[in-house]
């Protein structure tokens, strides 16, 4: 684990963005697309503001959720609007969006077809991801309904996800793809989450889902 510290929250997205950017403009010299993963929660908003008006070549990125809350786009807790409204915009608005999310009552509905897309766009380039302070990442928590699947090597790359703690069904990209990423950033802010994260670097990736991916990972911290 590499961990970069910041005097503030605002220099941490300016740092992270240019990584972000960095890493995707190096890819894009010998492919011909590169794939960024990103988180959705409270965290990742002004990161998306600055990467949004990175000089890429966006037509040429695929983006996609590390999970989704099965909720409408209209709501404030959908991840997708988030994206929307705040990386998909400007130069960004070039880019590929790989949706995680349909118009079906539950998320198995549609289940089959949303796996055969994602399938096209791995493995994943540049994963950027965030950690809420039970240590779960996307929406892989402990006590959900298809953990241990996820966690599975043979496990297909999105999953629905069920938990008493999250107030709606989920699904989330699972541990062999988000594993696969070829670079790895958590974003986390607070004294809380860096207390977890510490604590996490001595757990199992079953107590500690972010356990999953933190050995190989960049993690960027401001109070
Ligand atoms: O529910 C979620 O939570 C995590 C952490 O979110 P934050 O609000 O604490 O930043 C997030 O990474 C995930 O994408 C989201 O669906």
């Amino acid at each position: 684990m590499n961990f970069i510290e910041y005097p503030d929250r605002d220099l941490m997205m300016i740092g992270l963005a240019d990584r972000l950017s960095s890493e995707l403009e190096n890819t894009l010299l010998t492919q011909a697309r590169a794939t960024l993963c990103v988180p959705g929660g409270t965290t990742p908003g002004p990161a998306f503001d600055l990467l949004s008006a990175s000089n890429l070549d966006w037509s040429r990125v695929n983006v996609v959720l590390s999970d989704e809350r099965w909720v409408t786009e209209d709501q404030p807790r959908s991840n997708t609007r988030l994206l929307k409204e705040r990386l998909l915009v400007g130069n960004a608005e070039r880019a590929y969006l790989q949706r995680i999310r349909a118009e079906t009552a539950t998320p198995e509905e549609a289940m089959d077809a949303m796996i055969a897309e994602v399938r096209l766009i791995l493995p994943i380039t540049v994963l950027l991801l965030g950690m809420g302070n039970d240590y779960h990442i996307a929406s892989i928590f402990h006590d959900a309904d298809n953990f241990e699947k996820a966690l599975a090597p043979d496990a297909p790359p999105l999953m629905a996800m069920r938990s008493p703690t999250a107030p709606e069904p989920r699904v989330t990209l699972t541990a062999p793809v988000l594993a696969n990423a070829m670079h790895t950033h958590i974003l986390i802010t607070g004294p809380e989450k860096r207390e977890a994260l510490e604590r996490a670097r001595n757990l199992s990736p079953r107590e500690a889902p972010v356990k999953l991916v933190l050995n190989d990972a960049t993690v960027h911290w401001a109070e």
